[in-house]
């Protein structure tokens, strides 16, 4: 790996600057730093009646308490994150969310920006975790591919900051922790609403999400047979084979649900895909796609017949078109679930709608920045 030096600037009670070299992981980072140290000490310096440079206070105040920001690579995230470890963070987060306490999480439902021209929207997630110290914002663009496209569906950046003096401290691949996250997320709605005995998971879809949440799903649980649809038969054929022979590739979501005791929907539809006729009772559906107020995944038959549990019912009833245009009503938060507040259904038919929080993203990115630290120590 290379490494490269950043040079870290220290002031003494003399007002002397001593200037240390660190090894650092990415010439971005050194980039980064030098910009940092210019930008900070043209700011903040400051002329004394003699002419001679003096440094103020302020740079003293920059220099102590703002630390250059780290920058962790998609390939270092990946390495860092583990579901083991997520998991609980993420059960953790959400039941604070769902406490309504300022205190804990105060994260507002996402800022979207319709980007028209390119058929998507800008996503901007903050979350701010007062008695945890964390201070978070997620960018994340979206969009409304056409069939084929090979573009991506999602792109994101996560940014750390401190929230005592609103310096950046890490800006962090967001895909990795978008696709994580999500099916950490979806994995706890399994785990707490599917039935005890579950045996069969079906994917419809075969992109990023669907890859993560075989991948956690896998790991969590023993379903004896998994299967995954795919509008295209071949893309279903390629993706069940990248995983294993024992992934079987169905037809037709109704082959794939038949029978089926968890469904997880990954798509990028905006019109439903899954409809409740083909659902077994007592059946759980983690549904994940379908994120715009005016895009579907599940059909009304559905959002009728089960009960529905959310991340967010601010996000579900403003983001949500499963929700919105099927007149759904939301039974519960995951997080009220988690504190005990509200019962899980597992003897009914469940549907957890996804939206995706900002306090999911902190928690993540809090959790990779942690194991960063102590790696690059
Ligand atoms: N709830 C959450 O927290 C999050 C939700 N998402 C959403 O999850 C969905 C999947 O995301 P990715 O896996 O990253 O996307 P992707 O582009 O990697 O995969 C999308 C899959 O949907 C399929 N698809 C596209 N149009 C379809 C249609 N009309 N009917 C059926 N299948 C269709 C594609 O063939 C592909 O298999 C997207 O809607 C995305 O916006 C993404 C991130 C977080
Ligand atoms: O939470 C998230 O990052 C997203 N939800 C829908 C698209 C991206």
């Amino acid at each position: 790996m290379k490494m490269f030096f950043s040079l870290h600037c220290e002031i003494n009670k003399s007002k002397t600057i001593r200037f240390k070299m660190k090894k650092k992981k990415s010439n971005l980072c050194y980039i980064l730093i030098s910009i940092n140290l210019i930008g900070c000490w043209n700011k903040y310096r400051t002329r004394s009646s003699t002419g001679k440079p003096e440094v103020s206070k302020s740079i003293r105040y920059q220099t102590n308490m703002a630390e250059t920001p780290a920058l962790i690579w998609e390939h270092e995230v990946c390495s860092l994150l583990k579901y083991g470890e997520l998991i609980p963070r993420l059960e953790t987060a959400l039941g604070k969310f769902s406490n309504r306490d300022s205190a804990e999480v105060i994260q507002p439902v996402r800022t979207t920006v319709p980007l028209q021209k390119h058929s998507g929207f800008l996503g901007v997630m903050p979350c701010y975790m007062e008695n945890e110290g964390i201070l978070c914002t997620k960018l994340v663009c979206f969009y409304k591919r056409p069939t084929g496209s090979t573009l991506p569906s999602t792109q994101a950046t996560v940014m750390l900051l401190d929230p005592e003096y609103g310096n950046v401290k890490a800006i962090m691949d967001g895909d990795v922790i978008t696709g994580m996250r999500t099916a950490a997320v979806s994995a706890i709605s399994a785990k707490l609403l599917m039935c005890p005995d579950a045996e069969i998971l079906t994917i419809l879809g075969t992109g990023k999400q669907a890859l993560s949440h075989y991948n956690v799903f896998t790991e969590v649980f023993s379903f004896k047979e998994v299967r995954v649809w795919s509008r295209s038969k071949d893309k279903a054929e390629a993706f069940a084979q990248s995983l294993g022979h024992h992934v079987t590739a169905c037809e037709s979501v109704e082959e794939a649900v038949r029978g089926a005791d968890v469904i997880v929907t990954v798509t990028r539809s905006t019109v439903p895909v899954l409809s409740g006729q083909w659902v077994k009772p007592g059946a759980h559906v983690a549904a994940v796609g379908a994120c715009r107020p005016d895009w579907r995944e599940l059909d009304d038959t559905l959002m009728k017949q089960a009960v529905v549990y959310v991340d967010s019912r601010e996000a579900a009833v403003t983001e949500s078109g499963d929700i919105i245009l099927s007149g759904a009503e939301v039974f519960a938060e995951m997080g009220e679930v988690i504190n005990g507040t509200k019962p899980a259904h597992r003897e009914k038919t469940t549907v957890f709608k996804s939206l995706g929080l900002g306090v999911e993203d902190a928690a993540s990115a809090q959790l990779v920045f942690d194991k960063w630290k102590s790696k690059a120590m």
